[in-house]
């Protein structure tokens, strides 16, 4: 517990999230102990990309570091750097594209580089999976194995995806919705579902402040007041582990409000260490080292790209007490071109 407003201060730092908020948070993990069971996750994670890599003859170190607690990226870095590595890929945690999902990482691992100076390791990432038929796969699974714990067929089974929201203006920088879509429209085909639809939860902003709607359990009550909701599957396709937003927001929170409804409700598993979503790590390293000319994707959006582009998920915060807008457009910091985030050595470039 001592851990938590700490963490939490090293995740708002610079955000317009009011301190309200990050006391409601800190009661979330309460709940459990102060532990969020994102790190237990992410260690089995390691250990399951580990064995793929040996298994397919993959000969790669494998480290894990974190942008707002231990293991920082800063201590990952120096210990690579220590072990002789000169150059690595990074695998991002996050299926897709917006500031908190791509471009954050960046900057903060270009700070990590600059914390560490002479010798740190050049990082560069590997594509978005979001549409990598691994990911698809991983939670189509998912979905069917929830869907057969209803005592009924899918079709009285009304689904809802869900994302975490991002400040609109954040949404309006990246392509985080249209990835989101075609995922959920890719596992919606390959499951035939009747009924779906993209939601959101874990919304932190100030009320004053536009975020991606409807939430869910908004969605819950309207859809119920509608008298359109007999049984309910939520799937949450923005997170790829069942920690703290997935476990509270919605096996608590959402599950609550169902159960008040009287509306029976599951919520199907994120990818974790399934092997698709395995697999697909260990296929998106391998083809960025060249080890083969294909690039999988399914549906209409492709590949994504491996290299971000300059103004790739750029997002500038507005300030808390800040009483106009910040003009993103005009102001925006580019990590990528070196402009005011200091000319650092960059994340993509070798
Ligand atoms: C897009 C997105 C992902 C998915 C992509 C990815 O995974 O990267 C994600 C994941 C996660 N978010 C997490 C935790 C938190 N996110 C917060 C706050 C925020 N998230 C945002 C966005 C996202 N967040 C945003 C726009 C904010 C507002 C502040 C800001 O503009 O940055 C806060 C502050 C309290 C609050 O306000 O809720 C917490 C504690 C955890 C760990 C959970 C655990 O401990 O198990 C995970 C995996
Ligand atoms: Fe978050």
């Amino acid at each position: 517990m001592d851990d938590v407003i700490p963490f939490l201060e090293n995740v708002l730092r610079g955000k317009n999230v009011p301190r309200e908020r990050m006391l409601e948070v800190v009661e979330h993990y309460r709940h459990y102990d102060g532990v969020s069971p994102i790190n237990e996750q992410n260690r089995q994670l390691l250990d399951a990309i580990k064995t793929e890599f040996a298994s397919a003859g993959l000969e790669i170190p494998v480290y894990w570091g974190n942008r707002n607690w231990h293991p920082m990226f800063a201590d990952t870095l120096r210990q690579m750097r220590d072990d002789g590595c000169k150059r690595s890929l990074a695998f991002f945690t996050s299926m897709f594209s917006c500031y908190s999902g791509c471009r954050q990482y960046r900057e903060n691992i270009m700070a990590a580089q600059e914390e560490v100076g002479e010798g740190a390791p050049i990082v560069e990432k590997v594509r978005m999976g979001f549409n990598h038929p691994g990911f698809i796969e991983a939670m189509s699974e998912s979905v069917r194995d929830s869907m057969a714990q209803f005592d009924t067929g899918s079709e009285e089974v009304t689904v809802r995806f869900t994302a975490h929201s991002i400040p609109m203006s954040m949404a309006d920088h990246c392509d985080y919705v249209k990835q989101l879509n075609e995922s959920c429209r890719l596992i919606a085909q390959s499951c035939e579902l009747p009924d779906w639809k993209l939601v959101y939860q874990s919304r932190s902003g100030p009320p004053t402040q536009p975020w991606l709607e409807p939430d869910i359990c908004d969605e819950i009550e309207s859809l119920h007041e509608a008298g359109q909701l007999k049984k309910l599957l939520i799937v949450p396709i923005g997170f790829v582990s069942d920690h703290m937003e997935v476990v509270y927001d919605l096996d608590d929170e959402a599950a609550t409000l169902c159960k008040k409804l009287g509306v029976p409700m599951q919520r199907a598993a994120t990818a974790g260490t399934s092997s698709p979503f395995v697999k697909m790590i260990r296929q998106l390293v391998e083809e960025r080292l060249g080890k083969t000319s294909e690039r999988p994707a399914l549906g209409s959006l492709g590949a994504w790209h491996d290299v971000c582009p300059a103004d790739c998920c750029t997002y500038t915060p507005r300030r808390p007490g800040a009483t106009q807008p910040s003009r993103p457009d005009a102001s925006r910091p580019s990590a990528a071109s070196g402009h005011a985030s200091g000319g650092r050595p960059g994340t993509n470039r070798s």
